[in-house]
């Protein structure tokens, strides 16, 4: 007996109801001209994933309600299995639903909601309590939803409950390292219950999210036997013969680097797209941080919908100028040069006069970084073009920018990219087609806004500081943990005492792409006013 699934990893839009519906009818269609028996799709594909306070909005769970049923009458052909938000009397449940010929013939409600990390379900679903088992061609099928199958009890449940095959309806967003964490822990659980498993993930960006896909299917020892790619929509079969999966395509497991990059690629293309921007602008100074912006942005838009414009200082190099226009060129995007001086001069002049008698400081510094950011905001405001910031996850870690200079804009995509890991994407980018001159790569990074200027003056070499960094942000080690690893008492204290000291910068920033497993944003809730000082009681010898 030959029972053909359809998994449709496909990129859904938050809230866009109507354009959701025509992609799973649209896919239906292909899985029906490929003999599919049955199609499924990713959690909540009706309103996208997550749709947050929406969620809240009784009109939103109707308007989705009214979709789904005039969506019904047009599955016919092949079952459908598709996830929504479902109200019943008080409670709202996360479902996914399997329709036959224009009738729902199953429902199952999540039962274990995530509440943690990046997930808020528990603030707007009430967990289910039951299995919902189907049959199609002699096989039982049973629905699960993403995080059921990351609890150690739901698999065995439905096999005791006598299913075949697990079916799984995913939002499982990306971040280094997750592809490998998902199957292990799937698979571990498919292995003890000895029943295989299909995982349909979705694919896109949506704020600080990216949905890598990379969708699966696991026999019943827990064997990968299938894998879509990662970061492209997909819509697979896979066969099984007497209730066993057969052996197809492996996609490549999470490749360092280069999964990164294609993460950032797909995000800013989508948080673009899903917010009707015209193309994207930024600031191009000839240092690493805007190169890559530069490049990811034509990645994910193309060379005609991407602006760059050269803003020199007086400090700012010649051949840091040299090099933007070299990338400019060698991506063949638009590019403008705006020296700054005459309004810097005008600032300096107007506030001369409050200012007397007091030093050149900072002060002096971020004028020139509010003097581009203005003019960028005005480009965009001219051109519906999305101003993209160039900061790191280093520097928004340590406050390392300007309030409304460099930090003016409305996406930031490489604010959880360290320092170091710009440099290796960086490098990669280049192995593709080389566009970020070698120099941008090699020289030491400097903000140009004083004379002759390096990070490294302020800050530890990044070599010491990003895995500080990462030791205290994203594994919450304490200033202890991490000086008994090795790191010196003084760039440690330095380290946290920036962050500790930054966060009310980090709240005012333009929202990134999470890549790892702690951004700055839904799952880093710190206070701003805060007493905390995770160093204080680190003494320098
Ligand atoms: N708790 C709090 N809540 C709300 N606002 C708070 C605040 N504490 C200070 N502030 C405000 O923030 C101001 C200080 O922040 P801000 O004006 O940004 O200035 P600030 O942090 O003093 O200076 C910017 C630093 O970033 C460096 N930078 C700038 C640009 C680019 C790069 C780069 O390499 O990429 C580096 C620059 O060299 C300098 O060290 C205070 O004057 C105050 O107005
Ligand atoms: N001369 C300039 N022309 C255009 N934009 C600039 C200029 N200087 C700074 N900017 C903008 O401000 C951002 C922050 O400046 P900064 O010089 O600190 O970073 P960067 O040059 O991109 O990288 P790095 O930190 O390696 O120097 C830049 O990425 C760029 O978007
Ligand atoms: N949507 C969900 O239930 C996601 C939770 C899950 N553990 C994941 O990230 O894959």
């Amino acid at each position: 007996m030959s029972l053909k699934i359809a998994l449709a990893q496909l990129n859904f839009s938050v809230a866009d109801i109507a354009a959701n519906c025509g992609k799973i009818l649209a896919a239906v269609e292909q899985a029906k001209q490929q003999f599919a028996d049955i199609i499924v799709f990713p959690e909540l594909c009706v309103t996208g994933y997550p749709p947050e306070d929406l969620l809240l909005r009784e009109d939103f769970i109707r308007q989705t309600q009214l979709a789904v049923d005039a969506l019904t009458a047009q599955l016919q052909g092949i079952d459908v299995v598709i996830g929504y938000p479902r109200r019943k009397g008080a409670y709202l449940f996360n479902a996914a639903a399997v329709f036959r010929n224009g009738q729902m013939i199953g429902e199952y409600y999540k039962n274990v909601l995530p509440n943690y990390g990046v997930f808020d379900e528990q603030r707007y679903f009430a967990a289910g309590q039951h299995t919902c088992l189907f049959e199609l061609k002699n096989t039982r099928l049973a629905l699960t939803v993403c995080e059921d199958v990351w609890q150690p009890g739901i698999i065995a449940q439905n096999r005791d409950a006598g299913a075949d095959i697990i079916l799984t309806l995913n939002a499982s967003p990306f971040h280094a390292g997750k592809m490998q964490q998902r199957e292990d822990v799937v698979c571990a659980q498919v292995k003890a219950a000895g029943v295989p498993l299909v995982y349909v993930n979705q694919i896109g960006g949506q704020d600080e999210l990216v949905f890598d896909g990379a969708s699966f299917v696991a026999d019943n020892r827990g064997e990968i036997v299938f894998r879509a790619e990662e970061f492209a929509e997909q819509l697979s079969i896979v066969e099984f013969v007497d209730k066993a999966p057969q052996l197809t395509d492996i996609a490549p497991l999470y490749q360092p680097v280069i999964s990164e990059y294609k993460a950032l690629v797909l995000g800013i293309k989508d948080y673009v797209r899903k917010n009707g921007f015209q193309g994207a602008i930024l600031g191009l100074s000839g240092g690493i941080d805007s190169a890559l912006v530069a490049a990811l942005a034509v990645d994910a838009l193309g060379a005609d919908k991407v602006e760059a414009v050269l803003m020199p200082s007086r400090y700012t190099q010649d051949m840091s100028n040299e090099d933007a226009k070299l990338e400019a060129e060698a991506l063949g995007i638009r590019h403008h040069v705006i020296p700054i001086e005459p309004a810097v001069t005008a600032f300096n002049q107007m506030l001369a006069p409050l200012f007397a008698g007091s030093k050149k400081d900072t002060t002096e510094e971020n004028i020139q970084a509010r003097c581009r950011g203005v003019l960028l905001m005005a480009l965009s405001n001219k051109q519906g073009k999305l101003l993209l910031t160039t900061g790191n996850k280093s520097e928004m870690s340590v406050g390392y920018a300007t309030l409304y200079g460099d930090m003016a804009g409305g996406f930031a995509p490489l604010k959880d990219v360290s320092k170091l890991l710009v440099y290796k994407i960086a490098e990669y980018r280049n192995t593709l087609s080389p566009v970020i001159p070698e120099r941008v790569i090699t020289r030491p990074p400097s903000a140009e806004l004083a004379p002759d200027q390096k990070d490294e003056d302020s800050l530890p070499p990044y070599a010491v500081l990003d895995p500080i960094l990462a030791l205290y942000i994203e594994q919450d080690k304490s200033a202890d943990d991490i000086v008994a690893l090795g790191y010196p008492v003084a760039a440690v204290k330095r380290a946290i005492n920036l962050v500790d000291r930054n966060e009310y910068k980090r709240r005012q920033s333009p929202p990134g792409i999470r890549i790892t497993p702690r951004a700055f944003g839904r799952d880093r809730r710190y206070p701003i006013s805060s007493a905390y000082r995770g160093a204080a009681n680190l003494i320098e010898e």
